[in-house]
């Protein structure tokens, strides 16, 4: 991200909490891109105790033992006029604010006391708000500004033990989202960064093995770039970890999804599993699947949807009328169970192959009649490389995702009726297996086709387990030439509700 060619000089830039941690790696790399930085630091404790002006002199002395332009402040952020100040006095503007600092007072929630609450409210959102309203005049007047917040995936979360500092970081979302709005048409561009790092925030907090992967250095190149002027980025909230980088949610909130969401959008497109779909709908509405089976008997409320393959030969067109043409490819029985697998063809209305797509239907205590276990006719599921993932992001799904799922056609009422759940054994609706892939295989091709969807090829996904609305999904991705592999997690069940699949390129 932070090319060597986004240089900064001439700009100003303020980082709170800059002595240590993230801040120090944002004041040294803003540091030797040329910005005059105010290394500011109150030099207190992680519990907000104590003051030193040592952190501060230190990253001061580093940045000018590289030639870089620096001076230390050792004010507190709730005194955030008198860290502007520093950097009007010794450097004549301001053009940057990076709002980093922060304490912890962690208690769980009864034992909080006001003082608790106040300290960490005051340092996390007040502070923020002094040091940026201090700012904001002389960003407005120069028709020029850059901002970021600190947030933390406690406050988009949640996390045992940190209800103060949870509700503090995620009013900084909220502060963001509102100037971000404000600042616009002062070409003043505002975001959040929601980091996860190793610092003293962090240290007894994330397992060793992680805390040493989580490097601030790698963080530091996203916040960089989010404060260049060539950086357009305005009101987001960018989530970073160990050199990745994504933005949170799977919302309008990304421009970049306006594609596959708005119908006047230059670029609207369909996105690439919607393309299932249509062949779905033609098996629900036959009785291919049902009928499958000689003798056996069975309704929508013991089906699952098991597995899928896509593989797409033609752009998708957005309008039109889609022939399918089904077939049952394999019957298999499981012991109790069966696996019923389908495959649709899909054209357009000249007669050409848009798709093909391969379903398979669990049939819960469809099994027992004496057919074959295994098939050598169904595109096979794979297991990722064992190493660690090259890059995982998080997506958090909504309460109402299957009511909203259901808007593309698939009616099924194990997705919102609690009494038809309770049949098929579940304590509550699950999601949409389709759902659950359309999340995983966004994460992917944000990831890694920077959101195109003429680079999909094809996918396969094995449905591992139901998810539940409103869970997060994280997608662990690995990459292999052409080909991602990816898992999908649901953190709070910390269940693989997707598992051994993989997603194709044509590039
Ligand atoms: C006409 C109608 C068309 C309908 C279209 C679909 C409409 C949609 O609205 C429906 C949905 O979207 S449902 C929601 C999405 N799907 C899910 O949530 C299912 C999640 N998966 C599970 O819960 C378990 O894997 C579960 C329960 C599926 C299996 O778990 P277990 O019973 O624990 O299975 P296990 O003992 O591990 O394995 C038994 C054999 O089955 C194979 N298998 C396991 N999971 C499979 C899966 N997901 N797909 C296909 N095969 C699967 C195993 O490999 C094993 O076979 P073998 O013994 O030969 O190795």
């Amino acid at each position: 991200m932070a090319e060597e060619n986004l240089r900064f000089d001439g700009r100003v830039a303020v980082v709170t909490g800059a002595g240590a941690g993230l801040g120090r790696a944002y004041a040294l790399l803003l540091g030797s891109r040329g910005a005059s930085v105010v290394v500011n630091d109150l030099g207190g404790s992680r519990s907000g105790d104590g003051k030193s002006s040592n952190v501060a002199d230190q990253v001061v002395q580093e940045i000018k033992s590289k030639g870089g332009k620096a001076v230390a402040d050792y004010n507190s952020v709730i005194d955030g006029e008198k860290i502007i100040q520093t950097a009007l006095e010794n450097f004549g503007r301001i053009d940057i604010v990076v709002n980093n600092a922060g304490i912890l007072r962690d208690k769980s929630f009864a034992r909080i006391s006001d003082s608790d609450w106040n300290l960490v409210h005051d340092v996390h959102l007040k502070g923020a708000f002094k040091t940026t309203q201090a700012a904001w005049p002389h960003l407005r007047q120069q028709k020029y500004g850059r901002v970021i917040f600190t947030a933390s995936n406690s406050g988009l979360y949640g996390n045992f033990g940190q209800a103060n500092y949870s509700a503090a970081k995620l009013g900084l979302v909220g502060l963001n989202n509102t100037l971000a709005i404000e600042g616009r048409s002062s070409n003043i561009n505002c975001n959040v960064i929601v980091p996860t790092a190793a610092s003293r925030l962090t240290e007894d907090i994330l397992p060793p093995d992680l805390y040493k992967e989580l490097k601030p250095e790698l963080i530091a190149p996203v916040v960089v770039w989010l404060c260049h002027e060539s950086c357009q980025e305005n009101g987001s909230v960018i989530e970073s970890a160990a050199g990745w980088a994504s933005k949170f949610g799977v919302s309008v909130q990304n421009l970049s999804n306006l594609r596959f969401l708005y119908e006047n959008h230059p670029e609207f497109s369909m996105f690439p599993t919607q393309a299932i779909i249509p062949g779905q709908m033609a098996l629900m509405s036959s009785s291919l699947i049902t009928s499958a089976i000689p003798g056996k008997q069975f309704d929508l409320s013991q089906v699952l949807h098991g597995e899928q393959y896509l593989e797409v030969y033609e752009r998708l067109p957005t309008t039109g009328t889609i022939k399918n043409v089904c077939k049952v490819i394999d019957v298999l029985d499981k012991g109790r169970h069966a696996v019923i697998i389908a495959g649709v063809d899909s054209y357009n209305e000249d007669g050409v192959k848009l798709c093909y797509g391969e379903m398979s239907t669990f049939i819960v205590n469809g099994g027992g009649f004496g057919g074959k276990r295994t098939s050598s006719k169904a595109i096979e599921a794979q297991d990722p490389p064992s190493r660690k993932p090259d890059s995982s992001v998080e997506a958090k799904t909504s309460i109402d995702q299957a009511a909203l799922y259901r808007l593309s056609g698939d009616t099924n009422p194990l997705h919102i009726d609690p009494d038809f759940a309770a049949i098929g054994g579940f304590d509550k609706p699950i999601l949409h297996g389709l759902s659950t892939l359309g999340t995983a295989v966004r994460c992917v091709l944000m990831q890694f086709a920077n959101n195109n969807p003429e680079l999909f090829k094809s996918v396969k996904a094995r449905f591992a387990k139901p998810t539940i609305p409103g869970e997060t999904l994280r997608t662990d991705m690995w990459r292999e030439g052409n080909r991602i592999h990816f898992e999908t997690t649901a953190i709070e069940s910390n269940k693989k509700v997707i598992s051994g699949k993989y997603f194709h390129f044509s590039c």
